[in-house]
């Protein structure tokens, strides 16, 4: 990542402050795109994880009803970070407070620009994202699509947000759900992956800092040699894997669970899932 990364000074205020938002927060925090002092993180309730941010990135915060309409009204990016089964009642009450150019990001999975505007009774400019939790460490990978409401600026500002904090895949907005599939979702499956591993090598004998250590730096070296090599995962398995050997006896035993097949049906179906979110938001406006 540039050194000299582009700044926005625009006042940004988060509406969630749970995990994404935090991961986004800190990321931009950490690489300097932003200052604190112009990012606002509002939540409904927890006043306890609002002090905490506040005290651990330095932003403001809020969750008083009558100050958070105010904060909103005059905020020129929003950022929706609640959960989709949240959405339609804070879209509702959000789209009076709003001026045209009010640029709306959302992270909200399923929930499409159509269904946003919709739902804010508003044709407001939207760039609906689905970003990763690795942006919390500028290692993110963000998908975006934008409404066709925003202008150039817009646009930009949204492209230097996300690639602050990572990589940036503009795609057609039917695409975005196979996006989540893959990494929106997809550190999870990385992450239970390591938890298996961990557990195996435990079962094994070595210690759980000894399987943590090696899990990590497995996966780690493994996302770098696709990376810096430009090789394919698939010529770079056929490195590892010896005929007749210990790497094709486990990838034998993994193809036994149909692997490959079962990857693919679970980014599908967390796609699918990520529909059923968004029809169910849609056929909430009535
Ligand atoms: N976690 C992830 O890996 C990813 C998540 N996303 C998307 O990000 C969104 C947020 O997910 P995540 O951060 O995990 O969720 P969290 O549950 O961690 O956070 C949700 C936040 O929304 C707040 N909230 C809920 N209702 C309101 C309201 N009426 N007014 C103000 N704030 C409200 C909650 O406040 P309080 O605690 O006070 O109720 C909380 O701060 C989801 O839509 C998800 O699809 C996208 C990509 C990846
Ligand atoms: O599980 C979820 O719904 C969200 C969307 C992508 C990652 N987490």
């Amino acid at each position: 990542m540039s050194q000299q990364q582009a700044m926005i000074a625009q006042p940004i205020t988060f509406y969630g402050a749970g995990a994404m938002a935090e991961a986004i927060v800190r990321g931009l925090i950490g690489r300097s795109v932003v200052n604190a002092g112009s990012l606002t993180m509002l939540n409904r309730s927890n006043s306890g994880r609002l002090e905490e941010l506040k005290h651990r990135y330095n932003v403001k915060t809020n969750n008083d009803p009558a100050e958070t309409t105010e904060i909103l009204r005059e905020s020129p990016i929003i950022v929706l970070a609640i959960k989709p089964k949240d959405a339609a009642n804070v879209l509702r009450k959000l789209g009076p407070l709003l001026s045209d150019n009010t640029l709306i990001v959302s992270v909200i999975a399923g929930l499409t620009i159509r269904t946003i505007q919709d739902l804010l009774g508003r044709k407001q400019p939207v760039a609906r994202t689905m970003p990763n939790t690795s942006s919390s460490i500028g290692l993110g990978a963000t998908g975006v699509s934008f409404s066709k409401e925003i202008n150039d600026q817009d646009r930009q500002t949204v492209m230097t947000l996300f690639q602050a904090v990572g990589t940036v895949t503009v795609v057609e907005e039917d695409k975005l759900e196979i996006l989540t599939g893959i990494s929106g979702s997809g550190p999870a499956y990385i992450y239970y992956m390591m938890e298996a591993m961990m557990a195996a090598g435990i079962r094994g004998g070595l210690t759980p800092q000894q399987c943590k250590e090696l899990t990590v730096q497995t996966v780690l070296g493994a996302a770098r040699m696709v990376q810096q090599t430009g090789e394919e995962p698939a010529a770079l398995r056929a490195k590892v894997t010896s005929p007749n050997g210990s790497t094709q006896a486990a990838l034998e035993t993994l193809d036994k669970g149909d692997f490959f097949e079962t990857v693919i049906a679970a980014v599908n179906r967390c796609a699918e899932r990520s529909r059923e979110m968004g029809a169910a938001l849609k056929e909430g406006i009535s």
